[in-house]
């Protein structure tokens, strides 16, 4: 048995994170953990972020994501801020750098409780994505799904924002589309040979749309930063919107907003809220798991 690790359960938006602690420590949550806590109704969850120690000079930490099948995920909007509140919390700093395997993020909590994190650049190659076949323009690539005369999902914009996402036009709200059906088909569609994370957008105003996804390695969630950013950036780039929007999370609970600003330096800001639910300690290499009682944010 490893030696216990706390962590807090949080929420961005209503996407569930179980943030945890493994500084000073050389262990990993493991995916047998990670399959397990979402095993239990207490500790569901969507992603965990594990906080490691910083491995590269000018970092606050290492962070490494799981997404609840057990699997990694390369980045995760919602996770990221939930992190920058639970350290704020700790440390009292308001500004924090974080490394990847995606790369490095810097994220800033605001006087208003909201945060906002510098999700980096996207990148637009196929190759990069990663697709299976090559597309000049990505902005809109031949895929669709329903009868092949009258699609009902056609033409995604596909990018990476660390991850890779695809996002589909769509002239309703996203909720009324069965992605419970199509998700897994796209998600797992031999044209993304990592998968992707499938979001459907409406564009409700040159600066604002309504979203909802399909994610990679954990199905519907109540909501996704990183799809958030994928549908902002490529609205911008097809010409649907500005390089700022209001995204409406049609899934997350009160129909929350996320702020994405595609910067002219390239990099993609994202802002919102994170929640504290409870904290607790765990088993890293397990998953068994105890909650505190004290009932005091605490990581
Ligand atoms: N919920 C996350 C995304 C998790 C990404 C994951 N599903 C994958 O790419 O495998 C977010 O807020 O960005």
């Amino acid at each position: 048995m490893a030696a216990e690790a706390q962590f807090a359960r949080m929420n961005g938006l209503g996407n569930m994170i179980l943030v945890v602690d493994m500084r000073g420590r050389a262990d990993a949550v493991t995916p047998t953990a990670a399959i397990a806590l979402n095993a239990d109704p207490a500790t569901r969850f969507d992603q965990i972020m594990a906080i490691h120690d910083p491995k590269v000079d000018g970092t606050d930490a290492f962070i490494v994501i799981l997404n609840c099948d057990g699997t990694k995920a390369q980045a995760c909007g919602n996770g990221t801020r939930c992190v920058v509140q639970a350290l704020a919390a700790e440390t009292g700093r308001k500004a924090f750098t974080f490394q990847t395997v995606a790369g490095i993020l810097n994220a800033t909590e605001h006087a208003d409780g909201t945060i906002s994190v510098d999700m980096g650049k996207p990148v637009f190659e196929w190759s990069r994505i990663p697709l299976a076949e090559e597309f000049f323009d990505t902005s809109r690539i031949e895929l669709q799904i329903g009868p092949i005369d009258a699609p009902i999902l056609h033409s995604p914009a596909a990018m990476s924002m660390g991850n890779p996402h695809a996002v589909f036009w769509v002239d309703r709200d996203p909720m009324s589309f069965d992605l419970d059906r199509f998700g897994p088909l796209l998600e797992n569609h031999p044209m993304f040979p990592e998968k992707a994370n499938i979001t459907l957008a409406q564009v409700t105003s040159p600066s604002s749309m309504t979203t909802r996804t399909w994610e990679r390695g954990a199905g519907l969630t109540l909501a996704c930063g990183s799809a958030a950013c994928a549908a902002g950036v490529s609205g911008a780039r097809t010409g649907r919107t500005g390089r700022k929007v209001a995204i409406t999370v049609a899934s997350s609970p009160n129909r929350g907003t996320l702020t994405i600003e595609w910067r002219e330096d390239d990099h993609v800001v994202m802002t919102g809220p994170a929640e504290w639910e409870w904290s607790g300690t765990l088993d890293p290499s397990t998953g068994a798991f105890r909650r505190d009682e004290t009932g005091a944010a605490a990581l």
